[in-house]
């Protein structure tokens, strides 16, 4: 029982819990069932709007896609642009710029002659400036685009690489070849890159359109058993560099370039296009290697097709194929699509004007802003051209460097500087600071556009003298020599007045006085010392003087010659030779500068070697050198030189060997000193003034003269001259002529003179007789009269023939006239053809000649002339045309050289 009652409520209670459990269980379910229905209810509704809603996204997801390749293409086509910018900045001009816009095409001649006009006459100061020579290596090169991007793809070569070029296409890496270098050399100044090719294969010819290059020396074709030969001379070349330019101051030449402005060395390029062919021997490759190692810094560029280079860093290496690029160290995995070659004409085109270099700088380069600034008291200096600094250099006269040397082969420029020179020189200093006498013995005319002609009035306002065609003339070399020893002395014998020892010193103690410098050029000198004669002693004996004592006087000396002879006749006075410190080396020039020193075989055409220093190696400096010939500038420059001359300034004196000097035309008239004897003229004396050759006529013994020789026209000549002389200074019929003319060649000349002079008797062989008769026996003893003979030994026969008893011959007659004339103021000037005729007239083989005071010998030499002279043998005179040698007793201890006037009758 008991267990019954205690399980009842035990049952209840489960059962209640059971209850419980099943109404939780229930709610559970019952909640379940109604997020089942919520969830289907969700469900469904999902299911009904899920089209619409992936529709939307897939819009949206569209739009983003197109607005992100929107933007991807707005960027790209942004760093594209920017790319191509920065292309062209680092590949600019000629780097970068496609064939067919480069100016060698397009460009006609004209174009270009008009362009370098153009900028000729631009500012004179800007063409300097331009003119210097960039001292740091191009931009980038242009080889082609990078194929994907279409960016244009670019190559470092000079102070960067060297380039590795391995290929299955021969042709396109030649051309790629061919395209960097022609960028190289067009974007570099002329003459700054130096080339090797090496092409085995094709002896030159793949890239034979840069042969022009080989004429100016830009360019060695290296042949197949060459190529040791070049990579030893490329491998000495950076040893020197390093060792003489760079001397451990700078890492390569790049860096001393830009530290300095300017580029010590060119660069230069090998390049070596191998083949099968060529297997380089063990010496050749460690030389390759070598240079591949230390070229860059010193501006030894290698490019190869098909010849390995060792590894480096400043190694480039490019693969091409399949008409592409690809070089790794460039432009990583992109390839290149490469430029088509350059056309051939434009390499050749290129090659021709780099070959013939810039157009040479003008006249007005060396021009100062204003004329005549300058002072000379300590020196003279002047630009002649410029330096490799790209400064304008000059040349300095003054107490050192006092005189100069200019050497060089015929067309090597001679001329040309001392036109150079002469620009600097008269442009800066006034005619006050400045006098020039320039002499040219060479044939031709350069420093006659100086003085005045026909065809320009002006001249020079510093030229004092100019002498041209002087080259038969020696004489008047010498006679410039003299000249300026008097003007030594004048100066000597002014400083020593003054306490003075040198220019400077003069001019600050006698400021009024007239003390410019003095210089005198001297073109081809050698002529001048040619001679073993007694005009080489003087010359030499006055140049020696002039160099030595010139120096402290202000006069200087600038002597130039063609060729070594003219040197060489220095070069054993070493005492002259020692005082033209200054020598000028035109190319190809020997022995101007010191033995040892090369530099003239080394410098291109229109460079000069400027070395103040005797010709010392070290004091070399290279010049290039304007072109200063142009006639139409030079007459521009001399017309305003002109133009702010003094109103005073003479004109310079001309002596022109080539032209005959006219009869002058005499200042004044009659002059009472006739009476004590009229002067005969009879030429021009080979003198820096020009003065006339004249013969004294008074009334002492001998006073005749006599013309020897069988040139017609100057005999002829010199009578006219001395008649119409004679006759202008007596009174209009206060004395008597006679013509008397024994050859019908000279029939005209003697009536033309018997026309002009105003009271003349004219006798031909007939009258002959009675004409000599008449003269002997005169009883006038106070009337001038003058007895002018042509061709008297024509005569001979006549004078000869014996008359009756007691009449004298006409020789007899003739030598009475001759030796009794004069002092009854009868004075003879006859013409004979040869000294033995003259002699026969006048008696034969010993005959006294005392008679002859005077002669004038034309075609006669010097031995021939040995009893008229008294120097035993005679002169020392070879007839030279158009000279004739004259000689008066009473005046000369010899005779002198003088050029019979051109007389217009
Ligand atoms: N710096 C220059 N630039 C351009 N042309 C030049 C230059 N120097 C000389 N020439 C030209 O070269 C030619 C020869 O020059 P130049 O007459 O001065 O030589 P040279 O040495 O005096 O010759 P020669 O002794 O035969 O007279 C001339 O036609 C001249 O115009």
């Amino acid at each position: 029982m008991s267990n019954r009652v205690r399980r009842g409520p035990l049952v209840a209670s489960v059962r209640r819990e059971l209850a419980a459990a099943r109404a939780a269980v229930r709610r559970c379910l019952d909640d379940g069932l109604a997020r089942q229905r919520e969830a289907h209810a969700q469900l469904s509704a999902a299911k009904a709007s899920s089209a619409e809603r992936f529709a939307t996204l897939a819009r949206q997801r569209d739009a983003e896609v197109s607005a992100a390749a929107d933007r991807l293409v707005r960027q790209t086509a942004a760093l594209t642009k920017a790319l191509r910018e920065l292309a062209a900045a680092a590949a600019p001009d000629a780097c970068g710029a496609p064939w067919s816009t480069w100016p060698s095409l397009t460009e006609s001649q004209a174009d270009r002659a008009d362009r370098a006009d153009r900028s000729d006459r631009g500012d004179r100061q800007d063409r300097r400036n331009s003119s210097r020579v960039g001292p740091m290596a191009p931009g980038l090169l242009r080889i082609g685009e990078l194929a994907e991007v279409g960016v244009p793809a670019l190559l470092p070569l000079l102070d960067a690489t060297h380039l590795w070029l391995t290929t299955d296409d021969r042709p396109l890496s030649d051309g790629v070849i061919a395209g960097l270098l022609l960028r190289t050399l067009r974007s570099t100044p002329s003459g700054q890159v130096k080339l090797w090719i090496f092409d085995p294969g094709q002896l030159g010819g793949a890239l034979a359109g840069f042969a022009p290059l080989a004429t100016s020396g830009q360019l060695t074709f290296v042949g197949p058993g060459g190529l040791t030969g070049m990579l030893d001379g490329l491998v000495e070349e950076i040893q020197r560099i390093n060792e003489q330019v760079l001397a451990g101051e700078h890492a390569g030449l790049a860096e001393a370039a830009a530290v300095s402005g300017r580029r010590p060395e060119p660069w230069r390029i090998a390049v070596l296009l191998g083949d099968d062919t060529v297997e380089l021997s063990t010496a050749q490759r460690a030389q390759l290697d070598r240079i591949t190692r230390t070229g860059v810094a010193a501006g030894v560029h290698i490019v190869t097709r098909g010849i390995t280079l060792v590894e480096h860093p400043t190694v480039l290496s490019m693969t091409i194929a399949a008409g592409l690029g690809v070089a790794p160290g460039l432009t990583g995995e992109l390839s290149i699509a490469l430029d088509q070659a350059p056309p051939a004409e434009l390499v050749t085109a290129v090659c021709k004007e780099l070959a013939a270099g810039p157009p040479p700088a003008t006249l007005d380069y060396l021009l100062p802003e204003e004329l005549w600034t300058e002072s000379s008291a300590e020196c003279l200096r002047a630009p002649i051209g410029e330096g490799t600094d790209g400064e304008l250099a000059e040349l300095v006269l003054g107490d050192d460097p006092p005189h100069a040397l200019i050497a060089g082969p015929s067309g090597s420029g001679k001329t040309n500087l001392i036109y150079a020179f002469l620009a600097g020189l008269t442009s800066r200093y006034a005619p006050s600071e400045l006098e020039l006498h320039l002499l040219d013995f060479k044939e031709g005319v350069s420093f006659a556009r100086f003085a005045p002609s026909h065809r320009d009035e002006t001249w020079l306002p510093h030229l004092r003298l100019v002498g041209i065609n002087v080259n038969a003339d020696r004489e008047f070399g010498l006679a410039l020599l003299r000249h300026l020893a008097d003007e030594l002395r004048r100066r000597a014998a002014a400083a020593k007045k003054h306490g003075a020892t040198k220019l400077a010193e003069l001019r600050s103690e006698d400021p009024g006085g007239h003390w410019p410098r003095i210089i005198a050029v001297i073109d081809e000198f050698q002529v001048l010392l040619t001679g073993r004669d007694a005009v080489t002693s003087e010359a030499v004996a006055l140049l020696e003087d002039l160099a030595r004592r010139g120096r402290s006087q202000g006069i200087h000396l600038v002597l130039a010659s063609q060729d070594v002879t003219g040197i060489e006749a220095l070069w054993g006075r070493s005492g002259l030779v020692g005082q033209f410190t200054l020598r000028i080396a035109l190319p190809k020039a020997r022995r101007v500068l010191a033995e040892t020193n090369l530099a003239a075989d080394l410098i291109p055409r229109h460079h000069a070697v400027i070395n103040a220093d005797s010709g010392s190696p070290t004091a070399n400096q290279i010049v290039r050198l304007p072109n200063c010939g142009n006639r139409v500038e030079w007459q521009e420059l001399q017309r305003s030189l002109w133009l702010q001359r003094a109103a005073d300034a003479d004109e310079p004196r001309l002596f022109d060997g080539d032209a005959r000097p006219a009869y002058p035309i005499l200042p004044g008239g009659p002059s009472p000193l006739a009476n004590q004897g009229a002067v005969a003229l009879i030429g021009e004396t080979i003198d820096v003034t020009g003065r006339p050759a004249t013969v004294r006529l008074n009334r002492a013994p001998g006073r005749n003269l006599a013309v020897l020789g069988n040139r017609i026209d100057e005999a002829c000549a010199v009578l006219a001259s001395a008649g119409l002389a004679l006759a202008r200074q007596h009174e209009p019929g206060s004395a008597d002529f006679t013509i008397l003319c024994l050859d019908s060649d000279a029939e005209h000349a003697a009536k033309a003179l018997h026309a002009a002079l105003p009271v003349s008797e004219f006798h031909g062989v007939d009258s002959l007789y009675p004409a000599l008769l008449d003269l002997a026996e005169s009883a006038e003893n106070d009337r001038p009269h003058y007895v002018l003979a042509y061709a008297l030994d024509a005569a001979s026969a006549q004078l000869a023939a014996r008359r009756g008893p007691g009449e004298p011959t006409g020789h007899e007659l003739l030598r009475t006239v001759l030796s009794r004339g004069p002092e009854r103021r009868t004075h003879m000037l006859a013409w004979w053809r040869t000294v033995a005729r003259l002699r026969d007239d006048l008696g034969g083989i010993g005959a006294r000649l005392d008679a002859i005071g005077a002669w004038v010998a034309l075609d006669v030499h010097g031995n021939e002339l040995a009893p008229l002279t008294p120097q035993p043998g005679g002169p020392v005179w070879f007839p030279r045309e158009q000279r004739a040698l004259f000689f008066d007793r009473a005046v000369h201890r010899s005779p002198e050289i003088i050029i019979p006037y051109e007389v217009t009758l």
